[in-house]
């Protein structure tokens, strides 16, 4: 079988960049004529294919130079892109090929193996022991793949290629790719008729209204722990997208038998072998979004899968391997170096786990945050939003985020993620629209690690493990059931049912382009694992977000933006405020009317408690159920709803009218008792004028209650308390309100006979009425 060579490779590239040139329209035309013409000799024929299959063979390099392009210049100040911008690590990507590219590339190989150089290997069963060595050899190809290089249509081709991946509606997800089936000419045209399509489309890829979520699955290697307790592989990747997944290891022998396995074959937008790299990972899942996000739209990644499954390997990633996270955020700020270099371009990053069913800022680490709802979705409360302005500055909030979050070593993972960690960057510019206003824009990108699905069995017993493993399964499961909804096309979704689905709401379903990358085991002891990841992975497939509106854009004047913001902050703050006054108020009159029923027939108790500080709700709602409202037995019960509206109203005005008649009776009252009052105040103020027992004129003189009682009052307050509530006045009439309270106040002084509130009693003027209250103003009093 012919393998080419590494040194094979580069020579025959140089053969082929020298060869490949663009071809002018003269040459055009003569080609042409050549094929139409059949007196044309077959040499001529031959030279006309010839050039046909060089410039086929121009644009399938163009898209195998889409893998090969050098990675782009990263900011070298942190290890780990120091790392990343080795001569070493760039070299060993380019060693593993994209798998879809790969693929494209080997069928269109395949099908012209009589003229090109042989490259191809045909595949054969692998072997059992060989397992992670195949995937990598079927699904990504190696170094057995040419990698052509020619850099005009690299950005093309790129996109091409992605969408290829992804499954577009050239390309279901669903179906054989049709390139396998057809020679290399209609592959070209195919790739052409697609980028066509996708660039005319913009980065959502889809004119229907909203995109798919695109799904990905991604096979981590088997541990030794693994191998040592004797598990298998029982996930293979054909193909850099079919999954198949067999409960028995031997099987995989078996090519053919694998397809016939029901409900173990799945097909996804790429599949990731367990020695793809980190940058393959970023590259086909997460590149598209960051360009997406610098263009002002939104984009999410979220990680899923059973724990251990390799989820925050590949969001986070290590310091010589970082993650997708680690990959965006390095991309976003190269990117925006590149466009801008006037500080246009703001980025804002949050970072928040969602443990035990708690929102928790792991920038600012504090008290648990609250969810709300606002215009720009679901948002936690006094999240911090830190501004930054460089990547390293980004890797170092990453990093002290991390340390942050929770977690715990399961007997499945030494470092179990027990919550789920979204990292958000908002990126916030400004620009022109149409109309020459500037406009701000922002493009969000969610970068989410979820905490793994899990057995009980499977993290230990102790309770806070077990209580977290139900809060994660809780959650998942909110996020299954919402999946469910979303593909189901129901109206209702049931986002509120946890924290986790409430903050991926614009993820689902929202104006957001969405990855899913579904991590895996290959672990035959975690079948059942990888078999509900690999399920639910292949739902969401079926997702579809909401589509993007142009008009959704805020056009706030610039100037203005802040200040606006702002007012529409405070405006809301004002409603918020007013209702709660009104609620307040509503409260306060319920209690004053019952305090007014109460006084129709008064007792002790009643009186001290309409003296006591305000009850609490918990007090009022018992009082409540002990006395029914004064309007409970008319209208607003089961009984009086039964009895229909006439009479209900009926019983109204009758209450109504009741309560009219005691109010003008409590009027007369007091109204009463105000003019006895004074003119017991007067016949004070006469007899102070005339001081008797040689008592000093102008001194001060403080009257406690218990000197200016009479004796045979004091002597009997100590026999029977009920003496204190005689009614100083000769009246029949029943003891008003007035008359309790004063009567009960503590600072009360007896006069005459007549009990009045303690003041301060200057010898010369009479002490200004202390019973005045809102409705019994004094001027209304008829002397
Ligand atoms: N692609 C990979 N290549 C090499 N090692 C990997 C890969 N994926 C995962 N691992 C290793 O597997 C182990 C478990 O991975 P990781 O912690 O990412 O799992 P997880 O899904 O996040 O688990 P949990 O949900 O419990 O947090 C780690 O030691 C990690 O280094």
């Amino acid at each position: 079988m012919p393998v080419s060579t590494r040194s094979q490779i580069t020579d025959s590239q140089v053969k082929n960049d020298q060869r490949i040139r663009p071809r002018t329209d003269q040459e055009d035309s003569q080609m042409s004529r050549n094929m139409r013409n059949p007196h044309h000799g077959l040499k001529e024929k031959m030279k006309a294919l010839t050039l046909l299959y060089e410039q086929q063979k121009q644009a399938a390099a163009a898209t195998k130079n889409q893998y090969f392009k050098p990675e782009e210049p990263r900011f070298s100040t942190h290890p780990s892109v120091d790392l990343l911008s080795s001569g070493r690590k760039v070299e060993k990507e380019q060693k593993q090929s994209n798998p879809i590219i790969s693929h494209v590339m080997r069928e269109n190989t395949m099908h012209n193996n009589s003229t090109v150089t042989r490259t191809y290997v045909a595949p054969r069963p692998p072997s059992v022991a060989e397992d992670a060595k195949e995937n990598v050899a079927v699904a990504a190809g190696g170094d057995r793949i040419v990698g052509f290089s020619y850099p005009k249509r690299a950005n093309a081709s790129s996109t091409v290629a992605r969408k290829l991946s992804m499954g577009s509606s050239a390309m279901p997800p669903h179906t054989e790719p049709k390139a396998t089936r057809r020679n290399t000419r209609e592959n070209v045209q195919e790739l052409n008729t697609i980028f066509e399509k996708v660039s005319s489309k913009g980065s959502s890829g889809d004119d229907s209204g909203g995109s798919r979520i695109l799904v990905f699955v991604r096979l981590r290697p088997i541990s030794r722990k693994e191998r040592e307790a004797g598990a298998g592989c029982c996930v293979k990747i054909v193909d850099g997208r079919d999954v198949y997944l067999t409960e028995f290891a031997t099987d995989l022998n078996d090519y053919l038998r694998l397809k016939r396995l029901r409900g173990r074959h799945f097909t996804f937008d790429a599949s990731f072998a367990d020695t793809a790299t980190q940058h393959d990972v970023y590259s086909t899942t997460t590149a598209e979004l960051v360009e997406a996000v610098l263009q002002g739209r939104n984009g999410s990644v979220f990680c899923y899968g059973a724990t251990g499954a390799g989820k925050t390997y590949t969001m986070l990633g290590t310091i010589e391997n970082p993650g997708v996270m680690v990959l965006a955020i390095k991309d976003l700020f190269s990117k925006i170096r590149q466009r801008s270099f006037d500080g246009n371009h703001v980025v804002h990053l949050s970072y928040l786990e969602v443990y035990n069913e708690t929102v928790r800022d792991l920038l600012s680490p504090g008290r648990p945050l609250v969810l709300r709802e606002d215009k720009q979705g679901i948002v936690a409360a006094g999240l911090t939003q830190y501004r930054a302005y460089s990547t390293d500055e980004v890797m170092a909030l990453l990093q002290q985020g991390n340390r942050n979050r929770t977690t715990e070593p399961t007997r499945v993972n030494e470092t179990s993620s027990r919550s789920h960690a979204i990292l958000q960057v908002a990126l916030e510019y400004r620009v022109k629209d149409s109309s020459n206003n500037i406009v701000n824009r922002v493009g969000k990108l969610s970068l989410i690690d979820l905490a793994g699905s899990e057995r009980a069995l499977a993290t230990d017993q102790r309770t806070l493990r077990s209580l977290e493993g139900a809060n994660i399964n809780k959650s998942l499961l909110a996020l299954s059931s919402c999946i469910n909804a979303l593909v189901e096309g129901k109206k209702h979704i049931p986002y509120r049912n946890s924290k986790l689905t409430q903050l991926l709401k614009d993820s689902l379903g929202g104006a957001c382009n969405t990855v899913m990358i579904a991590n895996i085991s290959p672990s035959s002891h975690s079948f059942s694992e990888t078999q509900n990841t690999l399920h639910w992975a292949d739902r969401a497939k079926e997702i579809r977000t909401k589509a993007y509106d142009a008009h959704e854009e805020i056009q706030v004047p610039d100037s203005g933006t802040d200040q606006a913001k702002l007012l529409l902050e405070l405006q809301k703050e004002n409603r918020e405020l007013r209702m709660r006054l009104a609620r307040q108020q509503q409260k306060l009159i319920t209690i004053q009317k019952e305090n007014l029923a109460e006084n129709c027939s008064p007792s002790p108790s009643t009186v001290s408690s309409i003296l006591s500080p305000a009850p609490s709700s918990a007090q009022l709602n018992e009082r409540r159920k002990a006395r029914p409202s004064f309007f409970g037995g008319n209208c607003f019960t089961p009984e009086s709803k039964r009895r229909g509206p006439d009479e209900s109203v009926r019983d109204l005005k009758k209450a109504v009218k009741g309560l009219e008649a005691e109010i003008e009776r409590l009027k007369k009252d007091h109204a009463l008792e105000i003019k006895q009052k004074d003119d017991t105040i007067c016949e004070l103020s006469r007899k102070s004028a005339k001081p008797a027992g040689g008592a000093q004129v102008g001194v001060k003189r403080i009257i406690t209650r218990a000197s200016l009682r009479p004796k045979e009052a004091r002597d009997a307050d100590l026999k029977s308390p009920s003496h204190r509530f005689q009614s100083p006045a000769p009246t029949a009439k029943k003891r008003s309100f007035w008359d309790i309270t004063t009567a009960n106040s503590p600072s009360v002084v007896t006069l005459n006979g007549r009990k009045t509130r303690s003041h301060v009693n200057t010898e010369t003027t009479a002490a200004p009425s202390m019973l005045l209250q809102p409705g019994f103003a004094r001027q209304n009093i008829k002397h």
